[in-house]
């Protein structure tokens, strides 16, 4: 098997108290764009200091590349870009001269400094803004330069903390558009979100998080069939008899039916067909129904089945 470009074992860290991570492990292999999603607080921010040695850590072990992860390991930081949650540009530098300043830590050779910098200019759609101050751009734009100025030394690792926070939906998506084809062009990823949908949209493989803790691992489809709800169904019902309810449950594949304010749930697990199964019996039994509804599980089910709590929170 080929070396993981991260390795991170049995990482602990505290704040005094607080255990932000608590034996947290996660591997990463090259060519990933690996999602790392929890809801607020539950250790992304800090795995990824630790992991860039930006912060000491209790006990555990952080590998880049192979090779052990050190304050002063200058040699791997400058194969790795980082877009930090909260933006970091010098508000007295133009977007290029920011550009060519973050560019210029790591790359000293002036032509292709130049080219990189034209390249992450064109890459994150800023051309028309080349000489404006960052004060100058609108929250999106400064996004964008945030990004610019993290990848435009064409590191091989990128790390993106929650780089689409407040940011408008039209930028949003170009940010993701981004994500996609620098991992094409050959960049392993990490990115941390609490945005379910924007991790099940680029992620390869994702992680879910709460309380310092790696709670599960896998591709989306990996994550979904983990938890024992495949289907949720839910139908308009005027009026429903007390014995339905009972004759439904006894479907196969049905573990739970609810009926509330009109409206019939019913969870399944496993099988096919569950819909028209459901269907079938209300026809039957003449029971006039309306709209219908069918859902897949989310990110959020798993997490919700996992800890009993919702990810949006
Ligand atoms: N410098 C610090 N001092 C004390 N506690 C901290 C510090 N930084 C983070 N924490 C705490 O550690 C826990 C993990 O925080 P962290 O920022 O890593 O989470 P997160 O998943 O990145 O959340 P967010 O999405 O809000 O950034 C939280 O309980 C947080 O309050």
């Amino acid at each position: 098997m080929s070396t993981p470009v991260v390795k991170i074992e049995n990482l602990v860290k505290r704040y005094k108290e607080l255990v932000a991570l608590d034996h947290f492990n996660l591997e990463i292999e090259e060519g990933e764009i690996f999602g790392l999603l929890g809801p607020n607080g539950s250790g992304k921010t800090t795995t990824i200091n630790c992991l860039l040695s930006l912060l000491s850590y209790d006990k555990g072990n952080i590998e880049v590349f192979g090779k052990k992860m050190n304050p002063d390991s200058y040699d791997l930081k400058r194969q790795i870009g980082v877009v930090m949650q909260n933006v970091a540009v010098v508000d007295e530098l133009t977007v290029y001269e920011n550009i060519d300043y973050f560019c210029g830590l790591y790359v000293k050779d002036k032509a292709l400094r130049k080219q990189y910098v034209e390249e992450a200019i064109a890459f994150v759609g800023l051309d028309d803004f080349r000489k404006f101050f960052p004060k100058k751009l609108s929250g999106g734009l400064l996004r964008r330069l945030n990004i610019a100025c993290g990848i435009a030394h064409k590191p091989k690792l990128i790390i993106m903390d929650e780089p689409t926070v407040a940011v408008d939906p039209q930028s949003r998506n170009k940010i993701l558009e981004g994500i996609v084809e620098l991992n094409r062009n050959g960049a392993t990823i990490i990115y941390t979100s609490h945005y379910m949908e924007e991790v099940e949209q680029i992620c390869s493989r994702i992680a879910i998080m709460d309380k310092g803790k790696n709670l599960a691992i896998g591709t989306k489809d990996e994550l979904k069939q983990m938890i024992k709800k495949s289907e949720s169904i839910s139908i308009d019902i005027l009026d429903l008899p007390d014995a339905a309810i009972d004759e439904i449950h006894a479907l196969k594949h049905v573990y739970e039916v609810t009926y509330e304010n009109h409206m019939l749930t019913v969870l399944c697990s496993g099988g096919s067909h569950n819909l028209i199964h459901v269907l079938d019996y209300l026809q039957q039994h003449e029971i006039t129904f309306g709209k219908v509804y069918s859902e897949l599980p989310t990110l959020n089910d798993v997490f919700l089945e996992i800890t009993g709590k919702e990810l949006r929170d």
